[in-house]
């Protein structure tokens, strides 16, 4: 299998990169015949979530693929309710007997049982052996500051919004994840594409392009890579989950990264969680 990169975690399991997503365009849709083509083009690791309210066809299209079980990487997130009991309806949504990581969606969804005591919660979750890894989604450095020290598990991963035109914003974070041990998974990476255009950050684009003689899409995968951020992406086009299938993982210059960092930092755009620019 021809993955652009695994990463080891920090509870010393192994995770794969890039992650085909469920949510955003397939959130509250039949999501099994997209998951069925992620999974039939090579990728292996499928990111899902309660909030996305397609667990079910998620796991239709898992079953539907014929790969073993092991064989794949399942995440899902906590929404809201009761913690054991929403997890135990993820099991049974996806037909599975284990995910290999469970992340809070957001301190929001964990703020009313306590951030501690929610992640109290998912240390038992993992020690039950129904879970490999558990991690955090759009936590900020206060809301980690709250029980990472003390936990019996400090989270393996925390699922941020990450791109050029965050990256300002988020590097503090970052580096504090990382100083922790906490592998950052980014999602929305590819919105200084999608979303929103600014000449000198696509005519940066447009040489790197040529330099390296790869997509603009592969050029923002390859620049949270130099960061050391795992990739959660999407796409319903057999041509391009081709293509995030067979990234391969290019090195790009060091000065290269700089100055994709420095033009994404003149900018502030987010699309998700905007409580992530807030103070706590
Ligand atoms: N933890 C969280 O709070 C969140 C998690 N996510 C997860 O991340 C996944 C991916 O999120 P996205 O923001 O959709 O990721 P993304 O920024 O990678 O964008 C993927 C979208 O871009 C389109 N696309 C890909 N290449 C393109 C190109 N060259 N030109 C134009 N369009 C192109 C695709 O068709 C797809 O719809 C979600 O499905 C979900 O699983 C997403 C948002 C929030
Ligand atoms: O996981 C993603 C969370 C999210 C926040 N806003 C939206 C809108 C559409 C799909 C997912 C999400």
């Amino acid at each position: 299998m021809s993955y652009f990169n695994d990463f080891r975690l920090n509870d010393n399991a192994v995770i794969l990169s890039p992650a085909y997503g469920t949510g955003t365009v397939l959130k509250g849709r039949d999501a099994a015949k997209n998951v069925l083509q992620a999974i039939q083009s090579g990728l292996r690791h499928i990111d899902c979530a309660q909030f996305y309210e397609n667990e079910e066809s998620v796991g239709k299209g898992i079953k539907a693929s014929g790969v073993p079980r092991e064989e794949l990487y399942i995440t899902t997130k906590y929404a809201t309710g009761d913690i054991r009991e929403t997890f135990r309806n993820s099991l049974l949504s996806l037909e599975v007997d284990y995910v290999d990581l469970f992340l809070i969606h957001s301190a929001k969804y964990a703020q009313p049982h306590g951030l501690m005591e929610s992640w109290d919660l998912l240390e038992e979750l993992k020690d039950s052996g129904k879970i490999r890894s558990i991690g955090v989604s759009n936590y900020r450095v206060d809301d980690l500051k709250q029980f990472v020290d003390t936990a019996k598990y400090k989270p393996a991963v925390n699922q941020i919004e990450f791109h050029p035109f965050v990256y300002g914003k988020a590097k503090e974070l970052l580096s504090y994840c990382q100083s922790k041990g906490i592998l950052v998974a980014s999602y929305g990476g590819l919105s200084p594409i999608t979303k929103i255009r600014h000449e000198d950050f696509d005519d940066l684009l447009n040489k790197l392009s040529q330099k390296y003689n790869l997509s603009h899409q592969a050029l923002l995968y390859n620049w949270a890579r130099a960061h050391n951020v795992m990739v959660v992406t999407t796409s319903s086009k057999a041509e391009r989950l081709e293509e995030i299938k067979s990234l391969s993982g290019t090195k790009l210059d060091q000065e290269d990264v700089e100055e994709l960092d420095r033009i994404g930092e003149k900018y502030h755009h987010r699309y998700y969680m905007s409580v992530m620019d807030e103070k706590e």
